[in-house]
């Protein structure tokens, strides 16, 4: 069983006990998410991230979304990504295409990759490239209040520093405002260099997912979502995700929401 809770500034916050029904929940709200979009829009614009997410988006590649959602509507891109080639072990888009893509029907032109034959700072300047044509022809939306990329949905994981995509606590790019993506050669996780969505464009989102599982995230969670005021000992990249107009849902299970506040898990 599930519980969820509406934070005091519309974050909604779900939380289950096994990661079957996190999955199975997860899967149903993204196929939701691309069925309002493809209904307004006529297409569904999505960002992952790498990480643990892929294997929980797993429950999408089963019955009934491998029939239901309407996949050949779905364009897809990635929040950050490593800058190595698309078969090295550490590449997001091969995670992806592995435990993801390769199980359901995507267009292959609607997979935005990165370049990955250039520097880390080539391939964000090419990849901010790609991303402005595409909202120059509305397969992604804009926001009306910056002229930033609307993506209708991103996915996001967070490491146990909470960062998020490659936005690491207390690293200069968290300030980054001017451009949409950005690149850093300094990962303090392997591998050193990679390219991400800067804060900006994450918080334009119409939706912003956020999926956290395990102990070893839970102090991180509890940063990130309770009112912790002062007591915050690094700057924390979760906690920047506070989308302007768009919804955030986080989906944590047990173990991760273990030291979130006023947050009782019941049976
Ligand atoms: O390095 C990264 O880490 C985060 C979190 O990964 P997780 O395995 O702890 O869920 C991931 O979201 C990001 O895309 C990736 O590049």
């Amino acid at each position: 069983m599930a519980l969820s809770g509406a934070k005091e500034d519309a974050r909604e916050v779900r939380i289950y006990e096994y990661l079957d029904e996190l999955s199975a929940d997860l899967a149903d709200y993204i196929s939701e998410l691309s069925e309002a979009s493809v209904k307004e829009r006529g297409v569904f614009a999505i960002a992952l991230s790498g990480g643990s997410l892929i294997s929980l988006m797993r429950k999408l590649c089963e019955a009934p979304y491998s029939k239901t959602v309407d996949w050949a509507k779905w364009y897809i891109f990635w929040v950050d990504e490593r800058v190595v080639g698309k078969n090295h072990v550490d590449s997001n888009y091969k995670l992806a295409k592995d435990g993801f893509l390769s199980k359901v029907p995507i267009v292959p032109s609607h997979v935005h990759s990165i370049n990955d034959t250039v520097s880390a700072e080539k391939a964000a300047e090419d990849y901010e490239f790609v991303i402005r044509q595409l909202v120059r022809t509305r397969v992604i939306s804009v926001s009306d209040i910056s002229d930033c990329p609307k993506f209708d949905l991103i996915l996001l994981g967070m490491g146990p520093d909470g960062h998020i995509a490659s936005l690491f606590p207390d690293h200069y790019i968290l300030d980054e405002k001017a451009e949409w993506v950005t690149f850093i050669t300094d990962s303090p996780e392997p591998p050193p260099e990679r390219i991400t969505f800067t804060l900006p464009v994450i918080n334009s989102a119409s939706n912003v997912v956020v999926v956290v599982t395990g102990s070893s995230k839970a102090e991180a969670a509890h940063l990130a979502i309770d009112d912790v005021g002062p007591e915050c000992p690094l700057s924390s990249p979760a906690k920047m995700i506070q989308p302007t107009k768009g919804k955030l849902v986080w989906y944590l299970d047990k173990a991760a929401a273990s030291k979130l506040e006023g947050t009782k898990y019941s049976e």
